[in-house]
């Protein structure tokens, strides 16, 4: 038999990450040869704590750089990024993770590289080719670039709330039931698999809950911790071509919860909640997940999370229709009977 396999991935080229390398972004773009007009992809806050300097740093090396500040990663705000893009040489994204979503889909649509600086870290979409847009009152996840570099500042993370670094450590713990999802699927339907993926994703949650003791405020070493393991997250996604290794149940529970109570929690807030749930599911140890949210201080619980016990059931029973992705909620998902006694028992909802 001949050998038939093929592969493409696409990583990033150079990642900056600890204290005060930002200066590091001018020269690295430089090495990449890009030509000279940047466009720079920010918003109000995060250009007063990082967007500025950038421009500054850019500027230092060469490069002409233009400013859109921007909110939400609405259609309309893609759009408007996509106009202003026109006849520029590569985009940076700086800020949060709307921020980051909207530079990597403008960049993708438009077949120019993409610099990722974030400065919140709040998700593995920092690393990823994948963009979460808004399109009327749902969100669609779709195909992006993968950024060709990364600037991680930790001394720019630790600086902001430290609910945002929470949230990033639980959405990598989310990996620890989401590899399960596709070892399942893989088993019990053939879907793609890859064990290279599957390994990075599943080294980057645990290294997140063997190292949740040095997760906390005003310690610079927590946001290392953090960003080193979304860097593995979001590289076991470009790996995939997929975002199975890192979004399976927990994920799908997430999704459905943002949809019924949205604005309530941060994303990777709801999916630590939902790790904790699906881990019970599997039979494995869901306390360890718990406890290791507590210590980071991550929700664990409804009440934590700003929503309701009612609320909760609902995104358990509605989660299995969020995505075409076969998980351990099956194709019918939970009854609500089911739903409740998950939550109760693991003690997101009370008795
Ligand atoms: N691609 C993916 O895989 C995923 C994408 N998402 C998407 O990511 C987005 C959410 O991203 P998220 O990172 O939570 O946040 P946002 O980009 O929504 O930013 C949240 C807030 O933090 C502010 N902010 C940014 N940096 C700092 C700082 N250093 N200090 C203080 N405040 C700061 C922002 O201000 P300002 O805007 O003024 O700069 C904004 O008000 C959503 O659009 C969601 O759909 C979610 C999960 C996965
Ligand atoms: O949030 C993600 C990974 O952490 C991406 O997940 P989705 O592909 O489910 O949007
Ligand atoms: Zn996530």
């Amino acid at each position: 038999m001949t050998f038939e396999k093929s592969k493409w991935t696409q990583l990033p080229r150079e990642i900056y990450a600890g204290h005060g390398v930002l200066g590091q972004v001018g020269p690295m773009c430089r090495r990449f040869g890009f030509g000279s007009n940047a466009l720079l992809v920010t918003g109000q806050k995060s250009y007063e704590v990082a967007g500025k300097r950038v421009k500054e740093i850019l500027e230092d090396s060469g490069f002409n750089v233009d400013v859109i500040l921007t909110s939400a990663a609405t259609m309309e705000n893609l759009d408007r990024i996509k106009d202003e893009a026109k006849g520029m040489s590569f985009l940076v994204g700086v800020g949060g993770g709307s921020k980051i979503d909207l530079a990597k889909k403008a960049s993708y649509d438009l077949g120019i590289p993409f610099i990722s600086v974030p400065t919140i870290a709040t998700h593995d979409g920092i690393a990823s080719p994948r963009a979460t847009i808004k399109n009327g009152g749902g969100s669609i996840s779709m195909d992006a670039q993968e950024p060709m570099g990364i600037v991680a500042d930790t001394e720019i993370l630790i600086q902001a709330p430290y609910r945002y670094l929470a949230a990033g450590a639980a959405d990598v713990i989310g990996n620890v039931t989401a590899i399960k999802d596709w070892e399942l699927a893989h088993k019990l339907i053939n879907e793609p698999f890859s064990s290279t993926a599957y390994g990075m994703a599943k080294y980057s949650a645990e290294f997140i809950l063997e190292n949740a003791d040095a997760i906390k405020p005003n310690l610079e070493e927590s946001a290392w911790i953090v960003v080193k393991s979304i860097m593995g997250s979001g590289m076991a996604m470009s790996i995939a071509h997929s975002s199975r290794p890192a979004s399976g149940s927990e994920h799908l529970f997430a999704h459905a919860l943002e949809k019924i109570a949205p604005g309530k929690a941060l994303h990777g807030e709801m999916v630590g909640v939902g790790t904790i749930m699906m881990m019970y599911l599997y039979g494995g140890d869901w306390k360890k997940i718990r406890d290791a949210l507590r210590m980071i201080g991550a929700p664990t619980t409804a009440r934590e999370l700003g929503v309701e016990d009612e609320e909760i059931i609902m995104a358990l029973t509605q989660a299995h229709k969020m995505r075409k992705r076969y998980t351990i909620l099956g194709m019918r998902g939970l009854t609500e009977e089911a739903a409740r006694n998950l939550a109760r028992i693991t003690g997101v909802i009370g008795r």
